[in-house]
């Protein structure tokens, strides 16, 4: 499914194409995507002379591009941006930080969140790769013996790596094999918000009893529980309730518990008593098996080798990758043509996605590739021309005109002032090479991790 954002943008570029410019910066530009869920996508205007705009002149169109980027039906729900604020408001009002006299955090106003089990997040759809390769193991063992061997299994990366996709995974497997179990999963701003709900209203005890008496307790992204003590406090009781009592406790993370700001030592120790699991980036190999199979999955034709060019431009998030498969395939459809790697190029391009290390510098990247292949940065500058050295010099150009804004004449002159056609060789080259050669398309791949790193 196309992410909200990815579906507005597509939707965006294809109504600066039909409509006239003022039009399009009047109504278009200002407008923003709050939501989207199956069938509807709110989307926040600043008056209410932009509303009837939308809803007389634009809704129709957007609904067209929407069926033709997604094959589904989405209609849109203006709002303004007057009636967003009081929703946020009301919806603060009963659950959010007010309570706690405190700010409050949240930009996702509490009605747009979501606390079931995704059912598309199974073990089933999980490609198993390097960086994630301990903590599918550990879910799956988890799952299949809850609450005795790693308890409570706390997982912990960057953003859109799997965690709350083996998270489900557990849950849904557990209740695949046993129905009859109690499995909760919430998110540690939901589990906040529960909490300041039940407080105002009373219901503590209601709350306690729906908490500590699931089999499973699922808790995503514990990170936010920093400097919430009241949070803390009631969910170090609920801890200790499931733990005694042999329930599984699954939790995550973007970092280690003694990283999270503020959090009771208590808390710390009690995470750390079971195991921890890390799971880092996935490298090229994982980046195209899982768009291998997703495409599959949702039934997109697209070459190999287009793939192997996806997963070479997106190398650090899953849901990017998926979110650009997503573009793609919606891009095709739009223009009404089949998915290839100069499609692929031209959507990516077009949602100005392709340079996202454009501040990354050329001795920075020489550096790195030097390192890499055990050259020397005046290898990578001077006229050797032995293959171990002229491979290196020549992905180091490449590297410079993908991820650089610098022109072909001062990418020249970094390299010990080459002729700017010289750039281009080596461009074309390596661009040529990387449909075929694995190899290469490893180093490319890794390199740009490191460069993002
Ligand atoms: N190894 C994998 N195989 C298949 N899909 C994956 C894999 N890793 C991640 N994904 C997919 O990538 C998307 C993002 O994953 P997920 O939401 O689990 O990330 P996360 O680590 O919980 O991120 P966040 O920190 O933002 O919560 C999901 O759609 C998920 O299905």
């Amino acid at each position: 499914m196309l992410e909200r954002n990815d579906l507005w943008n597509l939707i965006k570029f294809s109504m600066e194409q039909d409509l006239s410019k003022i039009t399009f910066q009047t109504f278009v530009e200002p407008a923003k995507p709050l939501q989207l869920d199956n069938s509807q996508m709110t989307i926040e205007v600043p008056t209410q002379l932009h509303r009837d705009y939308w809803e007389k002149n634009l809704a129709a169109k957007f609904t067209d591009l929407a069926m033709q980027a997604t094959n589904e039906q989405i209609r849109p729900v203006m709002i303004t941006e007057e009636e967003r604020q009081q929703l946020t408001k009301d919806a603060q009002a009963t659950t959010g930080n007010v309570a706690a006299g405190k700010p409050a955090t949240a930009t996702t106003p509490t009605f747009m969140r979501e606390t079931k089990l995704n059912p598309k997040y199974t073990f089933d759809t999980f490609v198993i790769g390097k960086g994630n390769q301990m903590a599918h193991a550990a879910a799956l063992v988890v799952s299949e013996e809850p609450g005795t061997m790693y308890n409570p299994l706390f997982f912990y990366g960057g953003v859109g790596l799997g965690k709350t996709h083996l998270m489900h995974a557990i849950g849904n497997k557990l209740l695949e094999t046993d129905p009859t179990r109690n499995v909760k999963y919430v998110t540690s701003e939901s589990f906040t918000n529960e909490l300041i709900n039940a407080i105002q209203t009373k219901k503590q005890e209601a709350f306690r009893e729906e908490y500590r008496n699931v089999d499973l307790l699922l808790v995503d992204d514990i990170q936010f529980f920093a400097n919430k003590e009241a949070t803390q406090e009631e969910f170090f009781h609920t801890f200790n309730a499931l733990y005694e009592d042999d329930k599984q406790i699954v939790l995550t993370s973007d970092r280690l518990p003694n990283e999270i700001p503020q959090l009771q030592d208590r808390l710390v120790s009690r995470f750390k008593w079971g195991l921890s699991v890390d799971i880092t980036p996935p490298d090229l190999e994982t980046r195209i098996a899982i768009l291998r199979n997703k495409a599959d999955l949702e039934g997109i034709e697209i070459p190999d080798d287009t793939l192997s060019y996806i997963a070479g431009q997106i190398d650090s998030n899953v849901r990017e990758l998926e979110g650009a498969l997503a573009r793609v395939q919606a891009y095709s459809r739009l223009n009404n043509s089949p998915i290839t790697t100069s499609l692929v190029a031209d959507a990516l391009k077009s949602l100005h996605l392709s340079n996202k290390l454009s501040e990354v510098s050329i001795p920075v990247i020489q550096e790195k590739v030097a390192k890499y292949y055990h050259v020397t940065m005046a290898d990578l500058k001077g006229k050797k021309r032995n293959k171990q050295i002229v491979t290196p010099r020549q992905i180091a150009m490449y590297l410079s005109r993908e991820l650089t804004d610098s022109s072909l004449p001062r990418i020249g002159n970094e390299f010990g002032g080459k002729d700017h056609t010289t750039v281009i060789h080596a461009y074309d080259k390596i661009e040529a090479a990387l449909k075929t050669d694995s190899e290469l398309q490893k180093a490319i791949g890794d390199l740009k991790g490191q460069l993002k790193a």
